[in-house]
């Protein structure tokens, strides 16, 4: 059955991770509606990547639940993850393999048609065309983010998972990336989820902010709602306040 319009992208409830005795995701309960765009922000350690590998079906939590486009993650992620993709700049493709063999094998197991024009088309946008018929593993950290994103885009996901989606890119190339992304999910209507550090990003681009310490989320709202609750300027400030666990505007106040 279709998902209801109004079902969430994802709705996450009472979610723990443990690694024997280092708790690294606690209690997290938050929903993602379809086709906004939420940052997951937080420090270090904070147990983003832990979060992001559990929406994935990829590390199973200690306990809790995950719920994508309404369907169970646990018990029925085969009926979602072909609706999913995700790239994250510490996941290499195979090194050895070109570009557009790495291409054609994830594009075979999502079982797309044409995947011949299916790659030149997401080729063409993402400006590799060129670099195509290279080892992907010979490639700079640009070239490398704009290949993973042509992968994670290969099966035109409605939730797309982004872990850092401009790491270590310079600014001209993350500015560049960032455009992309904009322009996808206007077109796409697809939900953007990504994990940064980048605060200028998630301004940017981010519809609402999940901010994570210890495991927890300490705070979420739009980034204008941030700004005005804790009195600062930027959400780096933001950022800082909660990381060191000073209080809000509201709570100084009182
Ligand atoms: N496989 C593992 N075994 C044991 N502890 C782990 C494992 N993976 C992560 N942790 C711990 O879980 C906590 C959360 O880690 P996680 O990688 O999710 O944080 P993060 O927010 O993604 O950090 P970063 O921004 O540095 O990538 C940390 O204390 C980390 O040491």
């Amino acid at each position: 059955m279709a998902a209801l319009p109004d079902t969430p992208a994802i709705a996450v409830h009472g979610l723990v991770k443990r690694y024997g005795a280092v708790t690294a995701v606690e209690d997290l309960t938050f929903s993602v509606p379809a086709g906004s765009t939420v940052a997951l922000l937080g420090g270090n350690g904070a147990g983003k990547t832990t979060t992001l590998s559990m929406l994935l079906g990829v590390l199973e939590p200690t306990a809790g639940s995950i719920h994508i486009f309404g369907k169970d993650m646990l018990a029925d992620r085969h009926a979602v993850l072909p609706r999913m993709n995700f790239s994250s700049p510490y996941v290499d493709l195979p090194g050895r393999l070109t570009i557009r063999q790495n291409l054609t094998i994830y594009a075979h197991l999502y079982s797309l048609s044409d995947v011949r024009g299916r790659i030149a088309r997401l080729a063409e946008e993402l400006d590799i065309a060129t670099l195509l018929d290279r080892p992907t593993g010979r490639l700079s950290a640009g070239q490398k983010t704009r290949v993973a994103l042509a992968k994670a885009l290969l099966n035109d996901p409605d939730l797309l998972i982004l872990d850092e989606p401009t790491a270590s890119l310079d600014p001209d190339t993350g500015d560049w990336i960032r455009t992309y992304l904009e322009q996808y999910q206007a077109r796409s209507g697809a939900t953007i989820f990504l994990a940064s550090h980048n605060m200028a990003e998630v301004e940017r681009l981010c519809d609402t902010v999940l901010m994570m310490r210890n495991g927890v989320i300490r705070d979420q709202g739009t980034p204008a709602d941030l700004l005005s609750r804790y009195g600062r300027e930027s959400l780096e400030e933001v950022f800082l306040d909660i990381a060191r666990d000073r209080r809000t505007a509201a709570e100084v106040e009182a």
